[in-house]
C-alpha cells in the first residue's frame, strides 16, 4: 500500500508506531548492548537521560548522587553514556593531565598521597569538557571556562598574570576599600537591632570587588544596598541553564525552544550584552596599565586579534566564577558558625586575640590564622560552591579511572557534594568539625584527597588564592566588628536549598551587634 493512500489518522498512527519502536530499541540497546551495560545504576538512568535530567532541573541532582553512590557503589551509571565517580582517585584521573599511555591512575593505581597532588601525572593532555553541559547553546561565546584545549591554554597563560602574588598585592587596597564599605553598611543596617540578610551582603561585596577587577568599575551593589540588574541576570541564567543543558541532548528541540522564546527575553538579553559592552569599553578607555584581572588580556588583544566579544565573554566569566562562589562559601561558613557555637567561640577568640586593631588585618596577617582556615575548609566540604559534577569526555582509546576501564566518548564526572558527604571518605560527614583539618586524630582516616573544591589539573580554579584571601579578610573583619546571632526563620537556611548549577541560597537573616571592647 502506498503511503499517499493513507489517511492523516493512519499516518499519525504509523508515526507513533515508528517512534515507539525507535524509543524501545534505544532503551533495549542502552540496557543490554551499550558498552557501559556492566556499570550499575537505576534502570531509568541506564535506559534514558531523563532520570538525570529531571533531577538536574528539579535542583536535587547533587543530593541524589549521594544516595546513588550509597546504593550502587563508587561508580554509578547516571545516564546511558555517563558515569559518576565517588572514588577520590577519580579526581586525578578525570581532571589531571593524562600520561602518555592515555591512562590515569590505572587499575589499582593511585594512593592517598599521590592523588592529593594538585596536578595529575605530567605529560599528556587533559580530558575535554563536555560541550552539552558547558555550551548547550551554539551562540554562547567562547571564554576561558568553555574554550577548547588550545585556546584555553593561551587564555589561561595570559589571564594568570592578574592572579599572581604581585598583582594581588597591588589589588589589596581596592579589595580592602570594598570591605570597609561593607562594614560601614552593616553597622548602619543593623543599628537599633534590625536583622540583615548576610547572604545578600556577601553577594554585594564579592560582586563589587570582581566587577572592579574584571570591568574596572563596581556594580554599585554596596552603595545602593541592592543587586545590580547584571547580577540578578546571573542567577536567572543559572536556573535556566539546567533546562538548556537538558535540551542540548535534543538538538531539534532546542532550536524549537529558542525560536519560541518570547521577544521580551531576547530584548532583555540584548540589553544585558549592551550594558556589558559599555562597561568593557569604559575599562579599555581607562588604559592597559591597571593591576586587575583583564590587564593581561587587553595587552595581548591586538597581537591575537581578540574581538570585543571575546574580551567581553572573558570579563563576564570572571564575574560569574569569581563572585557568587566566594559569597556562597561566606554565607555557608557564617551559617555553620552560627549553628555551632563552640566553633564560633574559638574562631572569634582567635581573631580578636591576634589583632590589636582592625588596621592590622590584611592579606598576610589573615593567612596566619589556622582555625580560620580550618573553618573555611570545613565549610567548603559541607557546602561546596560548585556542588555538581562538571563533566568531561573520555578521549579516543578509553581511559582508566579509579581502577575501571572506561570506553571512549563516555561522559565522566565527580559530584562534589556527594563526594564530601560520603562516610566512606569523611567521619561524621554531616557534622561541622573544623578540627578535622587541624590534625585531630579522631579524623585520621578521613580521605583528605577526596576534597578538591577548586578542582585540580590544568583547568582548575585560577582564582583560588584570590578566593581564600577574600574569604579570610571578609570573615575576619565581620567577626572582628560584630557579634552575630541567627534569626529564628534562618535556622533551617541550609536544608531548604536547591541547586540549579549554583546554590539557590535564600535569605540568611542575622542580628549583628557591634563587638564590645
Ligand atoms: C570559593 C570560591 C571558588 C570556588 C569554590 C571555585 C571553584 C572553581 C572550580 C571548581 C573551577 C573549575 C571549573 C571547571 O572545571 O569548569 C573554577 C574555575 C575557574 N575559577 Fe574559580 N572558584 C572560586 C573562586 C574564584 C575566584 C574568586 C575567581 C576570580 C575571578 C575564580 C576564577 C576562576 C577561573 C578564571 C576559572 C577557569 C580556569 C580555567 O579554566 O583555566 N574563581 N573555579
Amino acid at each position: 500500500m502506498a503511503l499517499s493512500s493513507l489517511s492523516a489518522g493512519q499516518l499519525l498512527a504509523l508515526g507513533f508506531v515508528f517512534l515507539a519502536l525507535y524509543v524501545t530499541s534505544h532503551i533495549l540497546y542502552n540496557l543490554f548492548l551499550h558498552p557501559l551495560r556492566r556499570y550499575p545504576g537505576p534502570w531509568l538512568m541506564r535506559a534514558t537521560r531523563w532520570g538525570y535530567s529531571l533531577r538536574h532541573m528539579a535542583g536535587t541532582l547533587p543530593f541524589d548522587m549521594l544516595a546513588l553512590h550509597q546504593r550502587y557503589g563508587p561508580v554509578v551509571r547516571v545516564a546511558p553514556d555517563e558515569l559518576a565517580f565517588s572514588d577520590p582517585r577519580a579526581w586525578r584521573d578525570i581532571m589531571g593531565h593524562r600520561s602518555a599511555s592515555g591512562s590515569g591512575s590505572g587499575v589499582g593505581g593511585g594512593s592517598r598521597s599521590s592523588s592529593s597532588s594538585s596536578e595529575g601525572p605530567v605529560g599528556g593532555e587533559e580530558m575535554l569538557k563536555y560541550n552539552r553541559f558547558y555550551k548547550p547553546v551554539d551562540d554562547v561565546p567562547t571564554d576561558i571556562v568553555n574554550a577548547g584545549r588550545e585556546e584555553h591554554a593561551l587564555l589561561r597563560r595570559t589571564m594568570a598574570h592578574g592572579f599572581s602574588d604581585r598583582s594581588m598585592r597591588e589589588q589589596q587596597p581596592l579589595i580592602q576599600g570594598y570591605i570597609d564599605l561593607l562594614i560601614r553598611r552593616l553597622r548602619e543596617k543593623s543599628e537599633g537591632g534590625s536583622k540583615v540578610d548576610l547572604a545578600a551582603w556577601y553577594d554585594y561585596t564579592t560582586f563589587d570587588v570582581i566587577g572592579d577587577l574584571a570591568f574596572g568599575e563596581s556594580f554599585g551593589c554596596l552603595d545602593n544596598s541592592d543587586y545590580h540588574a547584571w547580577v540578578k541576570a546571573i542567577f536567572e541564567v543559572a536556573r535556566a541553564g539546567t533546562v538548556f543543558q537538558t535540551l542540548a541532548h535534543y538538538p531539534a528541540l532546542i532550536k524549537l525552544v529558542l525560536a519560541l522564546i518570547p521577544s521580551k527575553f531576547k530584548e532583555e538579553r540584548e540589553k544585558h550584552m549592551q550594558m556589558t559592552m559599555a562597561k568593557l569599553k569604559r575599562r579599555i578607555e581607562a588604559g592597559k596599565e591597571r593591576p586587575d584581572l583583564v590587564e593581561g588580556l587587553l595587552k595581548k588583544a591586538d597581537e591575537w586579534g581578540l574581538t570585543l566579544e571575546k574580551l567581553q565573554a572573558n570579563s563576564a566569566i570572571l564575574i560569574i566564577g569569581g563572585s557568587e562562589t566566594t559569597a556562597t562559601l561566606l554565607s555557608g561558613v557564617t551559617y555553620f558558625l552560627l549553628t555551632n557555637p563552640e566553633a564560633m567561640k574559638k574562631l572569634t577568640a582567635e581573631i580578636r586575640g591576634t589583632f590589636k586593631s582592625e588596621e592590622e588585618i590584611d592579606f598576610s596577617s589573615v593567612s596566619t590564622l589556622p582555625y580560620l582556615l580550618a573553618c573555611l575548609d570545613e565549610a567548603l566540604r559541607m557546602y561546596p560552591p560548585v556542588p555538581t559534577g562538571l563533566p568531561r569526555v573520555v578521549p579516543k582509546g578509553g581511559a582508566n579511572i579509579a581502577g575501571n576501564y572506561v570506553p571512549e566518548k563516555t561522559v565522566v564526572a565527580v559530584h562534589q557534594w556527594a563526594m564530601y558527604h560520603n562516610d566512606d571518605h569523611f567521619k561524621d560527614p554531616f557534622v561541622y568539625h573544623p578540627e578535622r583539618w587541624l590534625g585531630d586524630p579522631a579524623f585520621a582516616d578521613d580521605r583528605k584527597d577526596a576534597f578538591q573544591p577548586f578542582h585540580l589539573g590544568p583547568r582548575n580554579c585560577l582564582g583560588k588564592n584570590l578566593a581564600y584571601i577574600e574569604m579570610r579578610l571578609i570573615l575576619t573583619r565581620v567577626l572582628w566588628n560584630f557579634d552575630l546571632r541567627i534569626a529564628e526563620e534562618s535556622l533551617d537556611w541550609m536544608s531548604k536549598q536547591r541547586i540549579y548549577n549554583l546554590w539557590e541560597k535564600g535569605k540568611l537573616n542575622v542580628y549583628m551587634t557591634p563587638a564590645a571592647r
